[in-house]
């Protein structure tokens, strides 16, 4: 799969924290079941790596790893198994070696520079982050004027109610979001629900 087609796949992609790789598996089950395939881990707890490889024998499940930052995190989670790879920035060492791996690669960018290192790159699909700290969708709308081939998966302070707002602006593909699968012991009725809800969206 090409990152645009993982960004097409479904309206949010939830943003993962796990703290107890025992909440791996029901948590991916009940957003999958709800209609979230696509799920991003971020890297930000010990048991990250062991997380996204017990979420990845979830069918149907689309695991990549977030909060990517260097070659040696990359290295890392290709070999937990990621599918494809989420990043808050983007480096020109990171993104020329996600490249060399050929994983899928969805780099942050808040300005034009960071868009342009990207475009120098070859890359057209990146995460605005973060979102609404960074202008939300007025900014978004100037910064994707003059790129009008690139689009974007805006990710940070995004929750249902305004997830539409942005995904009805034509270059943005997805939004990415921690609302649907919150920390800690998950409700699965509940993580279903709110996932079926965000899976609804349209875009
Ligand atoms: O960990 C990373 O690599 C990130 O890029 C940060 C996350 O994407 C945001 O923290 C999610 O934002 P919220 O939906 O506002 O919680």
């Amino acid at each position: 799969m090409t990152i645009e087609e993982i960004m097409k796949t479904a309206p949010v992609i939830p943003v993962i924290v796990v703290d107890d790789v025992a909440h791996a598996q029901p948590l991916a089950r009940a957003l999958v079941a709800g209609g979230l395939r696509v799920l991003e881990v971020t890297l930000r707890t010990p048991c990250a790596l062991e997380a996204i490889r017990a979420m990845k024998a979830v069918d149907g499940a689309i695991i990549g790893a977030g909060t990517v930052t260097n070659e040696a995190e990359l290295q890392a989670a290709l070999d937990a198994g990621s599918e494809f790879i989420v990043s808050p920035g983007l480096t020109e060492p990171l993104g020329r070696a996600a490249l060399r791996e050929g994983v899928p690669f969805l780099p942050g960018i808040a300005n034009a520079g960071d868009i342009m290192r990207g475009l120098d790159l070859g890359l057209t699909q990146f995460k605005f982050f973060p979102a609404m700290a960074a202008g939300g969708l007025p900014a978004l709308k100037a910064l994707a004027a003059p790129f009008g081939q690139c689009q974007f998966c805006p990710t940070g302070g995004i929750g249902v109610d305004t997830a539409s707002e942005w995904l009805a602006f034509d270059p943005v593909l997805c939004v990415g979001g921690s609302w649907v699968a919150p920390r800690g012991a998950p409700d699965v009725a509940a993580v279903e629900r709110t996932a079926r809800e965000a899976a609804q969206l349209a875009r």
